[in-house]
């Protein structure tokens, strides 16, 4: 079917649509194309189509959304295919269906019946644009998103923003990870995006109809932690009124992640180390084993090898949980995701809070990238809802910054230590008795942070230049105290 002679290479369509007649209609459409092409491959089955995709090259995709079950199916095709051009066709056509189509990583959308030159055209304008491959295809809470489609111009990959050099890495191992069934290790300071890389990971992988379901190890009190993971059964332990599936059941078939994993005790490693050798656990209280399917992602702020070497972490654990690596750069070390980030999250909160912000005056800009972020993107973003809640537009100006951001951290670091030459004054004409102990100090210090930052640890943990779990921690701490 029209093939051309002298064309370099060519052209593998496939077209998945239940009904024949449709089908073969579409597979005429390939007689258009100048490109030499390669007989259409014709499927009513997905399963058949799907596998095809997996191992066989695919340029044109040509997808029914009714037989592939709906558009939001159409991500599990799109992913497979990452360099394909892919046309998504419904007899049920509506904007919000093509806009939907298109999130889940579809270039266009075509409503039947469908004349065969609307088809030709469309394949052959997205052929012609496809001269590099494009991100695989992710969106808001769930897979692919629009701005990743081909414009050339993109900012993104899904829920990420910016697209600098250490970041397109990320997204192209995110890609080559979700499909395996492995564990996933994501190392990365606090605020890089570590819980998103692994939800990214969880929307583009077969598993993405179960749940994705996330633990974090540093916000539970360690004795809870394995009733948590785990589950209990009644009068496990006081205040076990009832039984309970814990967090592993309930990503049964889909995706367990387990947030600041550096965090868990000695203890509960040896039980999630055999969790992972033997797929089986016991709910807390109860001696039958269980059995669940849960693929697992970790994360940590910490440096994990360190944390062997320490003993704090197993090393058998982390060898078996350290199987796809994948660390997320700090935003200090990619500046240029600073201001597409900045414009994102400000476009965001300015039409969550009507306000007519539009964009950054130069002066602003100059500080936000001269800033180094070390609360990362959370603290970015927190940074620019701020602004946004507290001014209106159209820029935002120098003097709307906050005044780390806008002296660099130099103002901010000459006022703690005035506080402390003034602490230190003080000292000296202080009885003994009176001193405060340490950890109340801390204490004092730390709330004093968390109410600069209106209760935001990640916020409060940069500004101390410590991590959030550290704040977690201290604050268990203090209540076993005052107990
Ligand atoms: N590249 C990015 N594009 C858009 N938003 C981002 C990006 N990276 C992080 N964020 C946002 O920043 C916030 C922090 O991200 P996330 O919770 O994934 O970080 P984290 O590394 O898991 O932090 P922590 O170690 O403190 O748990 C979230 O609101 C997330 O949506």
């Amino acid at each position: 079917m029209g093939s051309q002679q002298g064309q370099a290479r060519s052209v593998h369509v496939r077209i998945l649509d239940a009904s024949p007649a449709d089908a073969t209609r579409a597979a005429t459409v390939c007689a258009k194309l100048s490109a030499d092409c390669a007989d259409p491959v014709l499927y009513s089955d997905p399963k058949a189509c799907l596998d095809a995709l997996a191992d066989q090259p695919t340029d044109v995709l040509i997808l029914d959304l009714e037989t592939i079950g709906g558009d939001e199916a159409l991500a599990r095709y799109a992913v497979r295919c990452p360099r394909a051009v892919i046309i998504a066709v419904s007899a049920r056509g509506s904007v919000s269906r093509a806009v939907n189509a298109m999130r889940a990583g579809a270039h266009d959308f075509l409503t039947k019946p469908f004349s065969l030159d609307a088809l030709g055209d469309k394949v052959q304008a997205q052929l012609g644009m496809r001269r590099k491959p494009r991100p695989a295809p992710m969106a808001e809470g769930g897979p692919a998103d629009a701005r990743t489609l081909q414009t050339g111009t993109t900012e993104a990959f899904g829920r990420f923003v910016g697209m600098s050099p250490a970041m397109v890495s990320v997204y192209d191992q995110i890609r080559r990870m979700a499909p395996s069934g492995a564990p996933v290790f994501i190392t990365g300071e606090s605020g890089t995006g570590k819980e998103l890389c692994a939800q990214a990971v969880h929307d583009l992988s077969d598993r993405r109809g179960g749940r994705f379901v996330t633990l974090n190890c540093a916000a539970i009190p360690r004795d809870l932690m394995e009733s948590e993971i785990f589950g209990h059964v009644r009068g496990a332990f006081t205040g076990a009124v009832d039984t309970r599936a814990g967090a592993a059941e309930q990503a049964d078939g889909g995706t367990l992640f387990l947030d600041e994993i550096g965090e868990m005790e000695i203890a509960l490693q040896s039980k999630l180390l055999r969790f992972l050798q033997t797929g089986t656990f016991q709910r807390l209280g109860d001696s039958s084993d269980r059995t669940v399917d849960a693929r697992i992602i970790c994360a940590t702020n910490r440096d994990p090898t360190a944390e062997v070497a320490a003993g704090r972490f197993r090393e058998d654990l982390f060898y078996r949980l350290h199987v796809l690596p994948v660390h997320l750069p700090p935003l200090r070390e990619r500046r240029d995701d600073i201001m597409p980030l900045a414009r994102a999250f400000l476009a965001r909160f300015a039409a969550q809070e009507g306000r007519s912000f539009k964009g950054f005056d130069a002066d602003a800009q100059a500080r936000l990238l001269a800033y180094s972020w070390p609360g990362n993107v959370r603290q970015l973003e927190n940074t620019i809802r701020q602004i946004v809640v507290m001014n209106d537009g159209p820029a935002i100006t120098l003097d709307m910054l906050p005044m780390l951001i806008r002296d660099g951290g130099g103002r901010a670091r000459a006022a703690a230590d005035d506080t402390r030459d003034r602490h230190r004054m003080a000292r000296q004409s202080r009885p003994f008795a009176t001193i405060e102990p340490l950890w109340a100090q801390e204490r004092r210090i730390i709330e004093d942070a968390l109410d600069a930052f209106d209760g935001n640890i990640a916020m409060a943990a940069a500004a101390l230049e410590i991590s959030p779990s550290t704040i977690y921690r201290k604050r268990q701490s203090w209540s076993e105290r005052l107990q």
